[in-house]
């Protein structure tokens, strides 16, 4: 079996062709963000209530750091089949562990399947090790419990600084009392750093040819680190996929369903999907690396008009223009093992039971 490499930095990559469209996203430096600067953390609101996707720099998860994991990935993908298989997801909704490539249905046809292959490390987990393990009892494949110290908790736990402080923004921004946001994500939960692998596209597949299926994400906020091109976004009220550009140094960064639901739809979680490397670098593997900040298990999936200070009505307003948000009774837990299971090829009998896979990009108005 040849043996995966991952890309060290950007070093040896091809360049990020110039000839494709890509989406302009706003740069938001952490640091500013971090210490109250009132212009920088609006330039973050602006990011996060139109496209909901911004480049996030200064942000602490340095290039050791993102090696470390990506090296920790690599030595997953590289196990055989047959010991990634002991930690398999399953057909059942858990998302901590590993996903084969091919299991997952990329659009309601039936016809077409994904090519990526990832590992999910619960941040609960992680946190908790050596155990005894609240989540996947069971544990990780071996090159992930040996990189549990030195990398894999280091980058949850820098992951959760920065998401934790963005949500304090948006508590802020969104007229909510004070520690609400934060107390929706202070217990066990879906929170998980996840690395992902996709092979290189043979020269001709179609550049459309989808790699990770279009969702938007299931929690709250994601923090991604990518080195290749190949993920795309469709902006609202668009009919054409848009390429997001990797930048060294730069985390690309997104609202979920779970922040846009309880916004009433003021922050925005938009569709997204992976298809090959543009250009050259279609020839390459390709690796990314992301951490999901997702609400407590038990946390229902409301709009937060009651957690509004005395004043605020910026959610009902953003309800009124979004009402569709509103149609849940889950939790955050229900809300991603019906999403997590329903797009399991194994689960999926006729269009109906993909479109039960779906979150908010069926909802919202564009
Ligand atoms: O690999 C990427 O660039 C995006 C991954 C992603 O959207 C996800 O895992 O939810
Ligand atoms: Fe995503």
């Amino acid at each position: 079996m040849p043996g995966t490499t991952y890309p060290a930095a950007f070093e040896g990559i091809p360049p990020f062709p110039d000839d494709v469209e890509t989406v302009p996203l706003l740069v938001i430096d952490y640091e500013l963000v971090k210490n109250g600067d009132e212009n920088e953390i609006n330039r973050l609101w602006e990011a996060a209530t139109t496209l909901g996707f911004w480049y996030l720099k200064n942000h602490g998860a340095d290039e050791t750091m993102l090696s470390s994991m990506f090296a920790m990935g690599s030595e997953v993908m590289n196990l055989p089949t047959e010991e990634k298989m002991k930690y398999d997801q399953g057909n059942n909704g858990i998302s901590h562990g590993y996903k084969q490539p091919g299991n997952v249905n990329t659009d309601a046809t039936g016809k077409n399947q994904d090519s990526a292959e990832f590992i999910n490390i619960s941040k609960d987990d992680a946190l908790a090790y050596p155990g005894p393990l609240p989540k996947l009892k069971m544990g990780y494949p071996a090159p992930a419990e040996t990189a549990m110290e030195a990398a894999i908790k280091p980058f949850i736990r820098q992951s959760v600084e920065v998401n934790d402080t963005v949500l304090e923004v948006f508590n802020r921004k969104l007229g909510l009392k004070e520690g609400t946001l934060a107390r929706k994500h202070n217990a066990y939960s879906g929170s998980e750093a996840r690395c992902i692998r996709t092979p290189p596209a043979p020269a001709d597949v179609s550049p459309d040819k989808v790699a990770l299926l279009a969702h938007t994400d299931f929690g709250s906020l994601s923090f991604l680190h990518n080195r290749l091109g190949g993920l795309q976004v469709l902006p609202p009220g668009h009919t054409k996929w848009l390429y997001v550009r990797p930048m060294p140094g730069h985390a690309i960064c997104n609202v979920g369903d779970s922040l846009a639901i309880f916004s009433g739809g003021v922050l925005q979680s938009n569709i997204h999907r992976v298809v090959p490397p543009p250009g050259d670098q279609r020839a390459h593997e390709r690796w990314s690396l992301v951490f999901f900040t997702r609400p407590n298990d038990d946390e229902r999936l409301r709009p937060l008009v009651d957690d509004q200070l005395p004043g605020s009505t910026l959610i009902q307003e953003g309800l009124a223009k979004k009402p569709g948000l509103t149609q849940t009774e889950e939790t955050a837990g229900e809300w991603l093992a019906r999403r997590t299971k329903m797009q399991r090829t194994a689960n999926i009998k006729s269009a109906k039971d993909f479109l039960a896979s779906r979150g908010t990009e069926h909802t919202q108005v564009a």
